[in-house]
This record gives structure tokens, C-alpha cells and sequence, in this order.
């Protein structure tokens, strides 16, 4: 009988996660492997919800968004009762390996699995990037596209209006996601966790701005930062400008993956099953200087990723 391989989407969804499970599947297969698909995180395997996945079953979804196995967070998960439930699981329906593909909580939930002796290798998927060991993650780019266009749009209403705008990006407690957005979007400036704002600074600077003739200023303001209303108004006590909010909420989730995204996913997903295929385990498959890698979940889940102050550094340099 064929050795079976689980397959699980966990944590956030991100666009390209669905091109992820298209290359697990079918590389699994071509290895002769049966591909289970556990539905739901990691909820969905404590219930034992699962499907067989065919190379026709995971047919046109490398331009779809979300995750046709479903998602969640189960913070059971995190307690010991639940990690047995899970390892119990794993071994009741026969898997030699479970491949998880999500963000940092999923590779600690795969760290745990591990060290129960289930063999898991994680692919990084989350629109955060906020994972040590990978240059980037699965529907980063996408997330990272998205919320330009939105401020493209919202540029065109604050310069007819001559206002200041506060746009809140995702990204839980990290920055990586709004400091690309700034650049990118030519943001006047950013405000992330990683690094401390200076009111009055902020505040003279945007007046400053006005006077050298900008017709608008955008502040990305990652959420991670607290509340964007409460910033916003803020600076428009200090400013007397006109400040408006807008949070760009979970349509940084969703939508149709970028090309760039979905190539990350088809190479990481035919990664991951090579390297379990060749009898490698617990390992973090990512990119690193434009090649995909692997190192052990236990190196990636000590090493914090590094803010790339440099980059802020830039938005900074070219916002005047
Ligand atoms: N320390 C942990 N031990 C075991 N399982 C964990 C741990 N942390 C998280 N998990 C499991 O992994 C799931 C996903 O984690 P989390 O909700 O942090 O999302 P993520 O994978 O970081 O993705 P994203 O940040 O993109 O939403 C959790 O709901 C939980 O089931
Ligand atoms: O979907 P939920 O549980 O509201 O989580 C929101 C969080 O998930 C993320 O979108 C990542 O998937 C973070 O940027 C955000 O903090
Ligand atoms: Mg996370």
C-alpha cells in the first residue's frame, strides 16, 4: 500500500497557498504517495476531516485565492491534551508525514510535532513575512500588491482633497509587510512596531511637507502599532490638518495570487516533497538570495526575523 502524506493549510490564509497544495499533491503523487488533505488547520485534524487529493482534484486552483482545504487557528493546539490529540491523529490515519503549510504559529505547531517523532516539513505561507529563514513567504507579494492599489486609489482622493491619510496594513506585530507597502506606494511615511515614532517630529515633518506643496501625505501604519483612529487623530491635533483612516482590513487576504507568489508556492511545495522524499524531515522550506531553502523548524523557530531598517530608511530619503 502507498505510504500517505498529509497535507495542511494552518493559520491566516494567504493567496498562493492553494498553488502550494496543487505542487504537494501532485509532486506526492508522481513519488507515489497518497496525498491527504486535512481540512480545516489543524481543527480539522483533531476531528479527523480530511480528503483524498488526485492530481485532478487540485485542477485549476493555482490562480485562486484562499484555501480550498479550508483554515483556522486551534489554539488547542498549544496544550498538551491537544498535541496528543493531534499526534494520536496523525497516527490513526496512517500518515509518515504531514506537510504544513503557514505562517510562525504553524511552524511552532510543527516544532511541537516534531519533537513527538511525527515527521513534518512547513512551508511559509502568510501575507506577514515574518518568518526567520525565508526571504519571503507565500502570499507576501500578493498582499503586498493588493495593498499598493489601495493606496494608489487613495492617493487620487487625498490629493483632490489636499488631505492626510493614516492607512492601517496587517501584519500582527511586525513591519515587514508596511515598510515594502511605504516604499512601494511612496508613502510619506511608515510607522511600525520595530521602530519608535517621534510625535513631534512626525507632526513638523507633515507640516513641512504642506509648505514644499504636497497635495496629500500617507502614513502607513501597520497594526501592530496600535489603533490607526486613535493615530489619526492625534496627528491631527498636533497638525490641524485634515486626517482621515483607512484600514485596508482583510482584503490583504484575499484575491487571485500574483505570478510571483504562485511560483514561490509551486517551488516550495515541490521542494517540500523531494526533501521528504529523499527521507529529510523537519525542516522549514522558504527562499533565501533567490534559491529555495531548508533549514531545521527548531534554527527557524529560535531566529527572530530581522526589520530591514535600511528599506525604512529609503521611504524616509525619498518622501520629501
Ligand atoms: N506554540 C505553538 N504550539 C503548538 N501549536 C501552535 C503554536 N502556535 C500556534 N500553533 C498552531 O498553529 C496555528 C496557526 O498559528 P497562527 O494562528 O499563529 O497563524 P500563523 O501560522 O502564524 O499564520 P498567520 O500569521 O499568517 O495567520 C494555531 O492556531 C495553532 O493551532
Ligand atoms: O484572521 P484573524 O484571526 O482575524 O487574524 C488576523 C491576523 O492574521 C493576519 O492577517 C495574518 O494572516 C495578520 O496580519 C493579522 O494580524
Ligand atoms: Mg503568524
Amino acid at each position: 500500500m502507498a505510504k500517505r502524506v498529509g497535507i495542511i493549510t494552518s493559520g491566516g490564509d494567504a493567496p498562493g497557498m492553494n498553488a502550494a497544495i496543487r505542487a504537494v499533491a501532485r509532486r506526492g503523487i508522481f513519488w507515489g504517495y497518497q496525498m491527504i488533505g486535512i481540512k480545516r488547520g489543524f481543527k480539522g485534524l483533531l476531528d479527523y476531516e480530511f480528503m483524498t487529493l488526485t492530481l485532478r482534484s487540485v485542477s485549476g486552483i493555482i490562480n485562486t485565492g484562499g484555501t480550498v482545504l479550508h483554515t483556522g487557528r486551534c489554539p488547542e493546539m498549544k496544550t498538551k491534551i491537544g498535541m496528543g490529540r493531534a499526534v494520536k491523529a496523525i497516527k490513526d490515519l496512517g500518515l509518515s508525514a504531514v506537510i504544513i503549510i503557514g505562517g510562525d504559529g504553524s511552524l511552532a505547531a510543527g516544532n511541537s510535532l516534531s519533537k513527538h517523532g511525527i515527521k513534518v516539513i512547513n512551508i511559509a505561507a502568510s501575507i506577514d513575512n515574518d518568518i526567520y529563514g525565508t526571504d519571503e513567504t507565500i502570499g507576501y507579494d500578493t498582499a503586498l500588491n493588493t495593498a499598493v492599489e489601495a493606496i494608489d486609489k487613495i492617493r487620487d482622493t487625498a490629493k483632490s482633497h489636499d488631505r492626510v491619510f493614516v492607512v492601517e496594513i496587517m501584519g500582527r506585530e511586525h513591519g515587514f509587510l508596511t515598510v515594502d507597502v511605504g516604499l512601494a506606494a511612496g508613502c510619506e511615511y511608515i510607522v511600525v512596531p520595530e521602530m519608535k515614532v517621534d510625535m513631534q517630529k512626525l507632526t513638523a515633518e507633515l507640516k513641512k511637507g504642506k509648505e514644499r506643496g504636497k497635495t496629500s501625505e500617507i502614513i502607513a501604519f501597520a497594526e501592530g502599532c496600535g489603533c490607526s483612529a486613535e493615530f489619526a487623530k492625534k496627528v491631527e491635533k498636533l497638525t490641524g490638518l485634515d486626517v482621515r483612516v483607512s484600514n485596508l482590513g482583510y482584503i490583504q487576504r484575499g484575491g487571485r495570487p500574483t505570478a510571483r507568489t504562485r511560483i514561490l508556492a509551486s517551488k516550495f511545495g515541490h521542494a517540500a516533497m523531494d526533501l521528504f522524499h529523499k527521507g529529510k524531515a523537519n525542516l522549514f522550506v522558504g527562499i533565501t538570495n533567490g534559491n529555495v531553502s531548508a533549514v531545521s523548524i527548531c534554527e527557524a523557530i529560535k531566529c527572530e526575523k530581522k526589520f530591514d531598517v535600511k528599506t525604512a530608511k529609503i521611504v524616509k530619503n525619498l518622501s520629501v
